[in-house]
């Protein structure tokens, strides 16, 4: 596939030289815009919205054409293969995703089938109508939620203020909670390689619940099914791959050791200290806090301008923030912070 006119994204992520530092935005195709407000409307439920291939490539390319933003992320949700595997959920308004049936006991993990990527083809055509609508100016970003993260959730059946279900379920039951995170892990590999061959420039694995975790039970749990996802996918291809994980400070030491191509932090760890252990092999995105986004514009100058200077004049910086845009931001506010960090960040 033509390579992206716009390749500062991946050069970044090589280390190669850059003329400034790309930037997208965690959650950048979302109710912030009214424009995707609208699409939202049109499509009713936000699953006949992800499930719908020409509205979502619609609401993939928006950040790029109101922000211009330096990468598209493909308009999906991590929950999206579970269904086929045998989890259904739905999203309810103002609550977020819940299941249908989560995992109660050990025997119900016996319910999660293997994912047939032909039955999540509409994601693959997704990322095929991004590059098309495009015409290749940006790279394109396919993703998945970490093993983690999904068996969170799949225990827990919702959004959760601490885990409280899905902990107690490792905690009583790691051997077999290990082999829900094993199975979870087989079916990301085939998941993720399915967006690369369908053209995705790059992966992210979200491990947003992983900072739940103490740092022993990181290493025991959340890290093997991601690290084996990575290892797997490395056999196959060279795409790079983008590591995400909410409350790392605590056990970053064992998140650097996965093998991605680029480790993604949130605000709570000096991102100074991020490239300290993983520059060069390693490039670093992140690592705003979204909240700037609500103070006044000095503000957001500021703060970004002090994650670039903390980062210097290396390539192998991805500017983001530390969590995703929300619902309630001003989109102005949104573009003047990409504007700030492709002028403040020239070389
Ligand atoms: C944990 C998680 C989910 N989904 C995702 C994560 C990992 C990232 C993170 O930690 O935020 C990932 C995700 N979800 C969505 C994307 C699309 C691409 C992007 O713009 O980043 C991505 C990458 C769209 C979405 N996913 C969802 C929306 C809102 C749907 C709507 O009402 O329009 C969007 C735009 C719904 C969703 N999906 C999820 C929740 C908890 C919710 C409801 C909460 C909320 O409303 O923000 C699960």
């Amino acid at each position: 596939m033509e390579k992206p006119k716009n390749d500062l994204l991946l050069r970044a992520i090589k280390k190669e030289p850059i003329e400034r530092t790309p930037i997208w935005l965690m959650r950048q195709a979302g109710r912030y815009m009214p424009e995707y407000r609208k699409l939202r409307e049109k499509a009713g439920k936000f699953k006949n919205f992800y499930k719908n291939v020409e509205l979502a490539v619609e609401a993939s390319i928006l950040p790029y054409k109101f922000l211009g933003v330096d990468a598209t992320i493909i308009f999906s949700d991590i929950l999206t293969p579970l269904e086929p595997m045998g989890f259904n959920f739905d999203f309810k308004q103002g609550e977020g995703p819940v299941f249908e049936k989560p995992i109660e006991k050990p025997e119900d993990i016996n319910r999660l089938k293997p994912l047939d990527v032909n039955e999540v083809s509409y994601v693959g055509e997704i990322i095929k109508g991004v590059n098309e609508s495009l015409n290749r100016a940006i790279p394109t970003i396919g993703f998945c939620g970490a093993p983690f993260t999904l068996a969170a959730y799949m225990i827990e059946g919702r959004t959760s203020r601490d885990f409280k279900k899905a902990k107690t379920f490792m905690y009583n039951y790691p051997e077999e909670f290990k082999t829900l995170l094993d199975k979870l892990a087989d079916s990301l590999v085939d998941y993720l390689y399915f967006q690369i061959e369908s053209g995705a420039d790059a992966v992210q694995i979200f491990d947003s619940w992983a900072g739940y975790l103490s740092p022993d039970d990181y290493k025991e749990f959340a890290l093997p099914p991601i690290k084996k996802v990575i290892k797997k996918l490395k056999e196959k291809t060279n795409t790079p791959i983008i590591h995400f994980t909410k409350g790392v400070a605590g056990f970053l030491d064992y998140m650097i050791t996965s093998g991605a191509d680029v480790y993604s932090v949130d605000w709570m760890i000096d991102i100074k200290k991020v490239k300290e252990k993983v520059f060069p092999k390693s490039a670093v995105q992140g690592n705003l806090d979204p909240i700037v986004l609500y103070a006044e514009k000095e503000v957001i100058k500021r703060k970004a301008i002090e994650i670039l200077e903390k980062w210097g004049k290396d390539s192998g910086h991805i500017f983001n923030l530390g969590h995703g845009l929300m619902p309630d931001m001003d989109k102005e506010k949104v573009k003047y912070l990409v504007k700030i960090v492709q002028e403040g960040s020239r070389r």
